[in-house]
């Protein structure tokens, strides 16, 4: 059995093949800003992912009709719990509909599985979109009535990572308090209380420290005054897509910005130093919401292969708790031993509900 994983990113998309678990091969297809930005919206970069995946086939020697399973990553239809779930026609459109209220390229490997199982008559799952929603009401509420923060991040290599770091040091996910701190194209802080993500940065929302392609979080006054002399929709572009590295420097291309730090170029400088404390500054307010009860601070992702973000995050938070470092991420790894466990029996997967996991309170009626 042929299982294909697809992982669309701010600034990649990742394909493996695997057969049953044993890997075949993975692959990581960076795309720079100028072309994702080519693209009047993320749907329409559809056509360009599939065919980086059709062409990566091609060159291993595979045809999709090859393939027995389709598994992708997924986000942007409404929020759902955690774990392994089929990709039907609902959850389809949903999906490309955006009903959870954002955009992120993540919704292309929901959207590409389902297409391609379509087409070849097979089977599609997604595993923890970044729209799982474990918050707490306190992490949601907001100042405005009616106006909520939305669960948002990199749910699959979070708990991924997460996991593994109990797996190492013979604790239980469900009875241990982490942080993780996923650091790449984009970049999610989220706090992890007995197995459940209970606040966490919305990561295309414009919350957050800034990014190589985001904005992160900025006065909305700041915001709303920029929009009067740009546009609204330019404002919401950078929260997922044209901010950040992209914003300042044309480029997502971090290998491109460590280059001008280490030629010691000052604009360069003071942004990288900048989202390293901006980092560290949401490590720090996660560690309120664990009560400073922290087991593990965790960073992960394709930035922590710069050692400089390691240290400067070290320096400012070593003494919240023991700081544990996983460069890259097992994203693919995840989403293929998650879907093989309900394929063997061992695990149920969840069918899409279609309505969001929070119910609007009470007084949300009177709006
Ligand atoms: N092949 C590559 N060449 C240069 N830089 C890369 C490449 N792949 C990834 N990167 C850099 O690594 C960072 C994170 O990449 P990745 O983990 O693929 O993120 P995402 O999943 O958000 O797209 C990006 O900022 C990008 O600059
Ligand atoms: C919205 C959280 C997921 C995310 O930011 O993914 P990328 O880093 O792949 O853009």
């Amino acid at each position: 059995m042929k299982q294909l994983i697809i992982n669309p990113g701010s600034t990649s998309t990742k394909i493996s093949l695997y057969e049953g678990e044993r890997e075949l091969f993975t692959r990581s297809i960076f795309h720079d800003a100028p072309l994702l930005l080519s693209f009047k919206s993320t749907n329409d970069q559809l056509p360009m992912r599939r065919g980086v995946i059709e062409e990566l086939l091609r060159v291993y020697g595979y045809k999709l009709s090859d393939i027995d399973v389709f598994i992708g990553r997924g986000g942007c239809a409404y929020s759902q719990p955690s774990g392994v779930m089929v990709i039907d026609e609902k959850l389809y459109n949903d999906t490309r509909d955006d009903r959870g209220g954002s955009d992120h390229s993540a919704k292309l490997g929901v959207m590409l599985a389902y297409i391609f199982a379509k087409e070849t008559g097979k089977i599609a799952y997604t595993v923890d979109p970044t729209n799982v929603d474990e918050l707490i009401d306190e992490a949601r509420l907001t100042g405005i009535k009616g106006v909520y923060r939305r669960a948002q991040s990199h749910v699959l290599n979070q708990k991924g990572v997460a996991r593994l770091w109990c797996k190492e040091h013979e604790k239980e996910y469900e009875k241990s308090n982490i942080i993780v701190a996923h650091i790449d194209g984009g970049i999610t802080i989220a706090a992890h209380e007995n197995g459940r993500m209970i606040d966490g940065t919305e990561g295309a929302g414009g919350d957050g420290p800034f990014t190589p392609t985001r904005l992160g979080s900025i006065p909305v006054l700041e915001a709303v005054r920029y929009a009067k002399t740009h546009s609204v929709e330019e404002v919401e572009a950078m929260c997922s897509r044209s901010g950040g590295f992209v914003n300042h420097f044309g480029t997502s291309n971090s290998d491109t910005i460590h280059k001008l730090v280490e030629e010691k170029d000052e604009h360069a400088c003071l942004v990288w130093k900048t989202m390293i404390y901006q980092i560290a500054k949401e490590i720090g307010a996660m560690s309120t919401v664990l009560k400073g009860q922290v087991d593990a601070i965790i960073l992960t992702g394709g930035l922590v292969r710069f050692n400089d973000i390691v240290d400067g995050i070290k320096e400012r938070c070593a003494f919240i708790a023991p700081i544990y470092v996983y460069p890259g991420e097992v994203e693919q790894e995840v989403l293929n031993s998650e879907v093989l466990k309900v394929l063997n029996g061992e695990k149920k997967a969840n069918t899409y509900s279609g309505k969001s996991v929070f119910t609007p309170y009470f007084w949300d009626k009177t709006l």
